[in-house]
């Protein structure tokens, strides 16, 4: 068993991320990779294969933080290699059309409901699709104000930074500091998982609502799947509205289903964001949905976004490849049995320890809370008890399991997960569990 977070084997990870802060805020290019609510400091990573990410201090560690979602068929897929290195080959970004793009969005239209017959831009993250789809919903209905949920995270725009889940909600900056007040004049918030808080809102904002942008399963207040009805609820109250429903499929897309959590759940937004799997490990993010919308966007129409790196060759190569094996694989009854063997294992362990505890899995996307019942919404999911979160996290690293350094994010299952691996945290997990019983009863 790896003992990762032994002194001596975590010492070169130490002297990096001693290095690092000299050098890049707070060590770390994202903040969520700071272990600030769970202590102790990030193991530096060399490399990463299958399920396994290799730390610079040699362990071994089994990760459920797949790159915060694109790893759906495991770190270093070799066809997904192999496609990047022949893309590379032949230039690494021309800023002008290449036939892959038109390939990678035929196929991005066949597999999400919303898009077919439609049409996807694409961009470099996720960010950058959900700032583009608020824009293109305002440039489309003439409205300013747009609704998110609290809890919800749909990457660092202005206007979206107000309550927002995530790395936010971990270090407790929910609102950001250079946020001017009028960036965010316009953005309404409700409890994720109620609609009728949507339709308050409504009602009290006669034709001045463009759109509501949610995850339909959240992932950044912890995993919390919707209840039954709310999507289909939010489907009708739009239409009725003449508003935008933007599902941010970022971290669902291609996860929770093929066609993500829209298929799933068989409610189909106008909009859709993707990021995450759609670019296989490269940066991509995308936006789409029908003709008459899509449209708006210069040089159709007058909404404009653009990039450089929009479309760049090797970011294609590795979204169309994975995009291609899971059509050709279709792995998702097999990672979704993954993923219950997974909480249901972690369910019983937790019940033999005595520790109160409630899980979520949908498709290849699970969650956990250390709170007895289920959880709604991001109040509910505050409830959890955070310092036992954090014992658990190094408990589990120390044992060789790789778990989001936060009570606020999802983890996620790839096809390299296999019985053994699972398994391999379980038995991590009981060890863990047991260590938190003690500490309570000492
Ligand atoms: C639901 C959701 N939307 C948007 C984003 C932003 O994507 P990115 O980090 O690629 O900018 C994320 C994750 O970061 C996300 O989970
Ligand atoms: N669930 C939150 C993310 O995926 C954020 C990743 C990052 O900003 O590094």
């Amino acid at each position: 068993m790896t003992e990762h977070n032994d002194g001596r084997a975590q010492a070169r990870s130490k002297e990096l991320f001693a290095a690092a802060c000299e050098v890049i805020p707070g060590g770390v290019n994202s903040p969520v990779r700071a272990f600030a609510s769970v202590g102790g400091q990030p193991p530096f990573i060399r490399k990463a294969t299958g399920c396994h990410v290799v730390t610079e201090d040699g362990a071994a560690l089994i990760d459920y933080v797949g790159s915060w979602g694109p790893a759906l068929l495991g770190h270093a897929h070799p066809e997904v290699v192999e496609a990047v290195i022949k893309a590379a080959r032949d230039g690494l970004s021309f800023g002008a059309a290449t036939a892959a793009e038109v390939d990678f969005a035929e196929l991005i239209c066949e597999f999400v409901p919303s898009l077919r017959g439609g049409m996807v831009r694409l961009v470099s993250s996720g960010t950058e699709a959900t700032m583009s789809a608020l824009r293109l919903a305002r440039g489309y209905t003439g409205r300013n104000k747009i609704i998110k949920c609290a809890g919800g995270y749909h990457g660092h725009a202005d206007m979206l930074l107000v309550a927002a889940g995530s790395g936010a909600a971990t270090l407790n900056i929910p609102g950001s500091a250079g946020v001017p007040p009028d960036a965010v004049h316009d953005t309404l918030l409700v409890p994720y998982n109620n609609a009728e808080a949507v339709a308050e809102l409504f009602a009290a904002h006669p034709g001045e609502i463009a759109a509501i942008i949610v995850e339909p399963v959240a992932g950044n207040m912890g995993c919390i799947p919707p209840l039954p009805g709310y999507l289909e609820r939010l489907r009708e109250i739009t239409r009725r509205e003449g508003a935008v429903l933007i599902f941010d499929e970022v971290m669902t897309g291609f996860r929770v289903a093929p066609g993500g959590a829209q298929e799933r759940f068989g409610v189909t937004p106008d909009l859709t964001c993707l990021g995450k799997i759609v670019g296989g490990g490269m940066p991509v993010g995308a936006y789409g949905g029908p003709r008459e919308i899509m449209s708006k966007i210069a040089p159709l129409g007058p909404v404009y976004q653009a990039g450089t790196l929009s479309g760049n060759p090797l970011s294609v190569a590795a979204g169309l490849e994975t995009l291609r094996l899971i059509k050709r694989d279709k792995p998702h009854e097999a990672l979704e049995a993954a993923t219950l063997r997974l909480t249901k294992g972690l369910a019983e362990r937790a019940a033999k320890h005595g520790i109160a505890w409630t899980d979520v899995a949908v498709g290849a996307m699970f969650g956990f809370f250390f709170v007895a019942g289920e959880v709604h919404d991001y109040e509910e999911a505050k409830r959890s008890d955070l310092d036992r979160f954090a014992a658990f996290h190094s408990e589990m690293l120390r044992r060789g399991v790789y778990l989001a350094p936060s009570q606020f994010e999802a983890g996620f299952v790839s096809t390299a997960h296999d019985d053994a691996a699972i398994e391999q945290t379980l038995a991590a997990a009981d060890g863990a569990f047991e260590a938190l019983a003690g500490a309570a009863a000492s």
